[in-house]
């Protein structure tokens, strides 16, 4: 089994512990504001940022200790964060529907719901605790999920960040004609990182299509090289969580110090 696989297994069970009736989330996704339009936000004539929410990971353990989210997606926003991302997935990431709440009441930029959606519940409850943009990683999902996902997502009003990591992936992932493509350079299967994989397919990507290098940036010379191979926005955790001062640290790499 894969460490994709066991992450999703993972992911089921505690999504069978949570979950609340159908008229219950529809009740609390009524309740909540309308979703942003990521799209707008993330397409600035600039190196957009992702700035991530990460309190731990599946290759590294324990990352930091955040204990305000909030406070930590406030300072990635004034340090002008196109938007943020809150890994979601407990076991492995450390993450919560409550750090969710507590970002999206903090910050007026599009917030990611982070996580492994594989049913579509999940995209009920992330627009009930107020995202705006969901994740869906192809690696993990059947073709005909991929398209149903992308399409409630739509219809809730949320865009989808389409997780891509090798050409076969990207390929199937066209398909659906997606306005914000992920290229990870991380192998969700094994965990390994190669930024071989920015070069190599984010070139491929159709130019009107915001194009968002994921994983493993951490120096501003990382930024430059997915620049250069056509990305025109960045996801980036461990390093700005590890930093101890995220605002220069996200300068640093926009290259604004
Ligand atoms: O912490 P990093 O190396 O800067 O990576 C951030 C982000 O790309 C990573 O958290 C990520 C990318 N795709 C994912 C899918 C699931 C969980 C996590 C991820």
């Amino acid at each position: 089994m894969s460490v994709l696989d066991s992450i999703i297994e993972g992911v089921r069970e505690d999504l069978a512990a949570r979950r609340l009736p159908l008229v219950q989330i529809h009740k609390r996704m009524e309740q909540t504001a309308p979703a942003l339009d990521a799209h707008e936000f993330l397409s600035r004539d600039e190196m957009n940022v992702i700035a991530e929410v990460k309190r731990s990971s599946p290759s590294k353990g324990v990352l930091a200790s955040i204990t305000d989210p909030a406070a930590l997606a406030e300072q990635y926003q004034e340090a002008g964060a196109a938007a943020v991302s809150v890994l979601t997935e407990r076991r492995r990431f450390g993450g919560s529907l409550e750090d969710l709440d507590a970002v999206r009441k903090r910050v007026s930029i599009p917030v990611l719901r982070k996580d492994f959606m594989v049913d579509e519940y999940q995209f009920l409850e992330a627009r009930a605790h107020g995202a705006d943009i969901v994740l869906l990683i192809v690696a993990a999902l059947s073709k005909s999920q991929l398209r149903d996902f992308y399409d409630l997502a739509t219809e809730l009003g949320m865009a989808s960040l389409i997780e891509v990591h090798t050409a076969q992936e990207l390929e199937g992932a066209m398909d659906i004609e997606p306005r914000i493509i992920g290229v990870n350079s991380r192998n969700l299967k094994t965990l390994d990182v190669d930024s071989a994989a920015f070069a190599d397919l984010i070139p491929r990507i159709p130019s009107d299509v915001i194009r968002v290098a994921e994983s493993g940036i951490a120096t501003r010379s990382d930024v430059e090289f997915a620049q250069k191979a056509g990305a025109t926005a960045i996801l980036v955790g461990e390093s700005l969580v590890k930093s101890g001062d995220p605002i220069s640290a996200m300068q640093e790499l926009i290259g604004r110090r």
